[in-house]
């Protein structure tokens, strides 16, 4: 029973994909897309179990080795920087992370003239980061969910968020300036787990690798 594994998947928008992506290699976990207030699922036939979990938690439970494998977007991975092993980008979840300002701004603004600005974002370090390796003095707002609200009440000028159909920021008359990165969904992996099932893991990246390619 030892070489049981755990999986931590993200509830919300990745959730089905990661599900329908694990089936294709006869792992089936469907029944977490059953309506339920479970956080762990255990499926003994298959030795292993999935835990459910906010999508940026993901990275965490993988760390501190409470789950053996995780699916995560890049923007999180990114964003915290933490010591995780991530040998697949698993090809959906495409969106981008973008720096977008309001039209009126955008008609008479050059980024290449940015000095000091004050952006609002999600993704506090990466945009920090991004602005300093431009030699831009950027003061960072960090905020938890409708980052786009920033500009329109005068919270920041900009925005660094993810940018997937772009309606949100249309229908919020925001155009995007700067693209800082294309983001997919990735399995990461905890290092020691890597060592210790070795083999079981190495099965499923390679079963992955062949889904995917
Ligand atoms: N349009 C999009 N907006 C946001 N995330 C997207 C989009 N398209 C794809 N993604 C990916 O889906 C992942 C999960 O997004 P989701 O909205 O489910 O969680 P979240 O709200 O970002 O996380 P949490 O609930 O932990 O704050 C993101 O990290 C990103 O990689
Ligand atoms: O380009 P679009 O297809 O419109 O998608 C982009 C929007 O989706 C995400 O927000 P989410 O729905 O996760 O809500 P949030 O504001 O709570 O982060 C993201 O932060 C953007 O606001």
């Amino acid at each position: 029973m030892n070489n049981q594994l755990t999986i931590a998947i993200p509830k919300g928008r990745i959730l089905t994909e990661s599900i329908e992506l694990f089936a294709k290699i006869g792992i089936h976990l469907e029944s977490m897309l059953e309506d339920s207030r479970k956080l762990i699922f255990e499926y003994p036939e298959q030795n292993l179990r999935a835990l459910i979990v906010r999508a940026t938690d993901v990275p965490t439970y993988v760390e501190y080795g409470c789950a053996d494998l995780g699916i995560v977007g890049k923007d999180t991975l990114l964003e915290q920087d933490k010591d995780l092993y991530e040998p697949l980008d698993l090809k959906f979840g495409y969106c981008r992370m973008m720096v977008a300002e309001p039209v009126n701004l955008a008609k008479s603004d050059d980024p290449g003239r940015w000095s000091h600005i004050r952006v609002a974002t999600k993704y506090p370090h990466v945009a920090e980061k991004y602005f300093a390796s431009k030699g831009v003095q950027a003061e960072i707002i960090k905020l938890y969910g409708s980052i786009e609200l920033g500009p329109l009440v005068g919270l920041s000028e900009r925005i660094v968020d993810l940018v997937s159909t772009g309606e949100t920021l249309r229908q919020n008359g925001l155009v995007e300036v700067e693209t800082i990165a294309e983001i997919t969904t990735r399995l990461v992996v905890n290092r020691a787990s890597l060592k210790t099932k070795h083999q079981r893991i190495r099965g499923i990246i390679d079963g992955l690798e062949k889904i995917i390619s």
